[in-house]
């Protein structure tokens, strides 16, 4: 039996950054779609900004091993909707997941293949269980970077395609200074 070596690492708290992981970064450009307001999308991507950084520490994607990142998910709005992270189902769709907020204001959007939305606030110390078969999606609902750490399968995968074509049913905006939810008007079953 050949066995796997342990590893622990220190997250910095502050930058969300983990020594020694893959860094990847989403910038407005790869969202695009994604955002309701397409005017909005267009003014600002003349800045391009990065909307967030996620640093990996992935093993082969094989069932029983665990996969962590952490997030930083930038504030800004695109229109009236907060920045926020693709989101995705499982590739795997029953493989669950747990979040937990470092640092920063925002939430998790989930949603059922049927459209049901759950909203959930994360704030430092917030642990989100995301059950199986929920996609799920992170928010910045505040004004410094929101910052968490996910732990999921190795073999859980990221299916992007239903939410990259019509989003979630609901989209989290800032109506008079108030977080809301709202229905998507680009959302059909
Ligand atoms: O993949 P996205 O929906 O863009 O979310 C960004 C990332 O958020 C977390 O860090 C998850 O653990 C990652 O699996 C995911 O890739
Ligand atoms: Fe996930």
């Amino acid at each position: 039996m050949e066995y796997k070596n342990p590893l622990g690492v220190d997250i910095d708290l502050e930058t969300g950054v983990i020594p020694g992981a893959k860094k990847l970064v989403r910038r407005l450009s790869d969202l695009k779609g994604y955002f309701v307001d397409e005017k909005a999308y267009e003014e600002l991507l003349k800045e391009n900004p990065v909307v967030y950084e996620v640093y990996a520490i992935e093993q082969e994607e094989k069932d029983g091993d665990l996969n962590f990142a952490t997030t930083v998910l930038y504030p800004g709005k695109v229109g009236r909707e907060f920045f926020f992270t693709k989101g995705h189902y499982h590739s795997k769709a029953d493989r669950a997941e747990i979040y937990y907020g470092i640092k920063g204001r925002g939430g998790m959007l989930l949603q059922t293949p049927e459209g049901k939305a759950e909203w959930i606030e994360m704030k430092p110390g917030t642990v989100v269980y995301v059950p199986p078969y929920w996609a799920h999606r992170t928010v910045n609902t505040g004004d410094e970077p929101f910052i968490f750490l996910a732990v999921y399968p190795a073999d859980a995968g990221h299916d992007y395609g239903s939410i990259a074509e019509k989003g979630f049913s609901k989209l989290v905006v800032e109506e008079n200074g108030e977080v809301k939810l709202v229905d998507n008007p680009k959302w059909k079953e």
